[in-house]
């Protein structure tokens, strides 16, 4: 199944197809001309899958050089941005030349940051691997790495040339991986489709939801496709995709990076910013028992024993929502609808105590 993602400067294709990965080359083919190709990747999917994406990208006249940083959510960093700036340029690539990501969003993200800044934009394709990189990393052209101060604060909007998604190398995800994907499919039926979160309802569990998979991303993907459709530079409604994560970035720095999932972090900010604006009346009754339930179901967190207010807050204010001491937080109107709302970052502490 083809899903276009239409946008005024650079629209393209999501390929959502089991087992096109070992066919990749064709597929690229359709998309570039014979070129030089940087397969991004990390040490996890390296030993899985980049040999066969490499055989399948030369043997339609591409010519590969495998890229191989660290799992995890550490190389999201300045040092493995240079060390992929440095391969590129020791294998001569130009601005003809083109980066595939081949991996989870980490790769995603490092590589489309990559492809944006060298020589000012190269060539780029997403090969997501994670159910988290297939429902919503690959799609939508945000690339970031991380700071010390806080998550995602480098980065730019690069759209992919085009994006190849095979349900069936989910099959070699271990079960962690795979929920906090889930956590993101959570998000977007909770924002935006009512009717996945009443398929979510009717699934029991991760396995069961891992052998339904294309029925599950496809709907998800296309909430994430509509939504950066109408907002791709994040001015508006695009602030809605957020949903639990001002407060899950913050999670995710003072945990210190990859210690809580990006997933796992946005599992429990989801919880904590609808219990306040449950409270608050800005949100309906019961809507944190059933974002709970749902998580829960699928083995996310919904809590979190260290969370310390002071701490979250002073990561929050670096968060790029923030403008002229305010912030806008993502809240739900009700399951399925989310609302962009206000406040100002120093109520954020006593907003956090008492939730
Ligand atoms: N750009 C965006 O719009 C966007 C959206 C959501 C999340 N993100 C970012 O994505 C990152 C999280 O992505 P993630 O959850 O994919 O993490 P990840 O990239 O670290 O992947 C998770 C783990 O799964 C392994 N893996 C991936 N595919 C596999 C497969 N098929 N079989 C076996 N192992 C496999 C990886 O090696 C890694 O160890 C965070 O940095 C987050 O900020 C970005
Ligand atoms: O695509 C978006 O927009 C999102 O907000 C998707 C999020 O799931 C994702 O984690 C994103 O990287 C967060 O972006 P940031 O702008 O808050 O850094
Ligand atoms: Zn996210």
């Amino acid at each position: 199944m083809i899903i276009t993602v239409n946008l005024k400067d650079h629209s393209y294709p999501i390929n959502v197809q089991r087992n096109s990965l070992k066919q990749s080359g064709v597929w690229v083919k359709s998309i570039w001309a014979k070129q030089k190709v940087a397969l991004v990747t990390d040490n996890t999917v390296n030993q899985i899958y980049a040999q066969q994406v490499k055989e399948s990208l030369d043997s339609n006249g591409f010519q590969t050089t495998v890229m191989v940083i660290p799992s995890g959510e550490t190389s999201k960093s300045l040092e493995m941005t240079d060390f992929l700036y440095r391969k590129l340029a020791q294998n001569h690539f130009t601005k003809n030349d083109g980066v595939i990501a081949l991996g989870g969003g980490v790769v995603g993200d490092l590589a489309g940051f990559v492809a944006a800044t060298y020589m000012r934009g190269i060539h780029f394709l997403q090969f997501p691997t994670s159910l988290l990189a297939q429902v919503d990393s690959s799609i939508g052209g945000k690339t970031a790495i991380n700071m010390t101060a806080a998550k995602n604060l480098i980065g730019t909007f690069y759209q992919p040339d085009g994006v190849l998604i095979d349900p069936a190398v989910l099959d070699t995800l271990p079960q962690r991986r795979l929920r906090e994907g889930v956590a993101e499919i959570v998000k977007a039926a909770a924002i935006a489709d009512v009717d996945l979160w009443q398929l979510l309802e009717r699934i029991r569990n991760s396995t069961e939801l891992k052998q339904r998979a294309e029925e599950i991303i496809i709907p998800a993907l296309k909430v994430k496709q509509q939504v950066v459709e109408k907002d791709e530079f994040d001015q508006n409604q695009r602030l809605i995709l957020n949903f639990g994560h001002t407060i899950g970035h913050a999670i995710e720095k003072t945990a210190g990076y990859g210690t809580i999932s990006h997933g796992e972090s946005v599992a429990i900010g989801m919880i904590k910013i609808t219990q306040q604006a449950e409270k608050m009346g800005l949100t309906p009754k019961y809507t944190t028992q059933k974002l709970q339930h749902m998580l829960s179901k699928f083995d996310l967190p919904t809590t979190l024993t260290d969370f310390n207010p002071r701490q979250i807050k002073e990561t929050i204010n670096h968060d790029k929502k923030v403008r002229e001491g305010q912030l806008n937080i993502i809240l739900l109107e009700k399951i399925g609808q989310a609302k962009i709302v206000p406040i100002y970052i120093d109520t954020i502490e006593d907003y956090l105590q008492s939730s």
